[in-house]
C-alpha cells in the first residue's frame, strides 16, 4: 500500500479553543491506482492530501494515523519526512504560479529538487529535466530553461511542475486540483499526460477535484468528503449513478446534463 490513512483527527488552535477540521478520515491508495477525493470547497479535502505528507502547521494536532510506504507520517521526524517527500512522494497543486517563483528561471525551479536534496550535478540535473520535459510534451527545452514563469502559459507551467514532481520519481502523486484552473483542452491533454506517466510508472494517484462527474470518469475509487468527514467510498464506475448518501447524490444533481444545458439555451434564446 503506498497511502493508507486510518481514523485521522486534526485540529488547529482557534480563539474558543480549538477547531476540529478533520473527523475520523480513512482512505487507502495503492500502487497504479489512481483514487478520487472530492467534496465541496471547504470539505477538507486539501488538509487530508497535505496531512499525508505532514504539510499542516506546526501548531496543528494529528491524532489517528498515516502511512506512506509504511512510514508513519503522524509520528516521523524531521528525517524521514524529508525522506518521504523528496523521495518517495510528491504533491502539485492547482495554480503553477503560485509555486514557481516567479524571478527565477525555470531551470533553476525545475532542477531545485535534484540539485539541493538529491545533490546531483548542476549539468547532470538539467539532462534529467530536459529529459523529463520531453515526456511531459514540452518542446524546446533549452529556451524553456532559460524563461521566467510569466512568458510561459499555465498549461506549459503546470507541465513544468509535473516534470519537477517526478524528476524525484515518486510512488505516490498527490494532485490537488491539479487541472481545475486550465481551459476545457489543455486540462484534458494534462489529465492524459497524468494518465500516461501514473501507468508507465505504476505510480498511486491521489486526484483531488471539486468536480464528482471528473472523478467517476477519471478515477478508479472515489471518496467524497464533506464537512471533514468522509461520507461515501465506492468504485468509481458507480459513484456518479449510484449515489449512496444524500450528499453525494446533490453533488452528482448539481452537474447540468447535456439536454438540461440545451433546454437552457432553448429558453434563454425563446426569452431573448
Ligand atoms: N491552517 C488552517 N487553519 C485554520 N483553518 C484551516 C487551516 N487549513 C484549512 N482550514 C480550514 O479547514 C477547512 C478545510 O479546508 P481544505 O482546504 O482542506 O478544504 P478543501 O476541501 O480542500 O477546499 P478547497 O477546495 O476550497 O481547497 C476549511 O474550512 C478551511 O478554512
Amino acid at each position: 500500500m503506498l497511502l493508507t490513512i486510518e481514523d485521522l483527527n486534526l485540529s488547529v488552535p482557534a480563539p474558543e479553543g480549538s477547531r476540529q477540521i478533520l473527523h475520523g478520515v480513512s482512505l487507502h491508495v495503492s500502487e497504479g491506482e489512481t483514487v478520487g477525493l472530492v467534496g465541496e470547497s471547504g470539505s477538507g479535502k486539501s488538509t487530508t492530501a497535505r496531512a499525508a505528507l505532514r504539510l499542516v502547521p506546526d501548531h496543528a494536532s494529528m491524532k489517528g494515523s498515516i502511512s506512506v510506504l509504511g512510514h508513519d507520517m503522524v509520528a516521523a521526524d524531521r528525517a524521514v519526512v524529508r525522506k518521504v517527500r523528496s523521495e518517495l512522494a510528491a504533491m502539485i497543486f492547482q495554480e503553477p504560479r503560485a509555486v514557481l517563483n516567479p524571478v527565477r528561471r525555470i531551470g533553476d525551479s525545475a532542477t531545485e529538487r535534484l540539485v539541493h536534496v538529491h545533490r546531483v550535478a548542476k549539468a547532470r540535473a538539467r539532462e534529467q529535466i530536459t529529459s523529463l520535459f520531453g515526456e511531459v510534451g514540452l518542446d524546446n527545452p533549452d529556451r524553456l530553461l532559460r524563461a521566467y514563469p510569466h512568458q510561459l502559459s499555465g498549461g506549459m507551467l503546470q507541465r513544468v511542475v509535473i516534470a519537477a514532481a517526478l524528476s524525484i520519481g515518486p510512488r505516490l502523486l498527490l494532485a490537488d486540483e491539479a487541472t481545475s484552473a486550465l481551459d476545457v483542452t489543455t486540462q484534458a491533454e494534462v489529465l492524459a499526460l497524468l494518465r500516461r506517466l501514473q501507468r508507465e510508472r505504476e505510480m498511486g494517484v491521489l486526484f483531488i477535484t471539486h468536480d464528482l462527474q471528473l472523478a467517476a470518469a477519471y478515477c478508479d475509487r472515489v471518496y467524497v468528503m464533506k464537512d471533514g468527514s468522509v461520507v461515501e467510498h465506492q468504485k468509481a464506475a458507480t459513484i456518479f449513478v449510484n449515489p449512496t448518501t444524500p450528499y453525494t447524490k446533490a453533488l452528482a444533481e448539481a452537474v447540468p446534463r447535456l439536454p438540461e444545458r440545451q433546454a437552457a439555451r432553448n429558453d434563454m434564446e425563446a426569452s431573448a
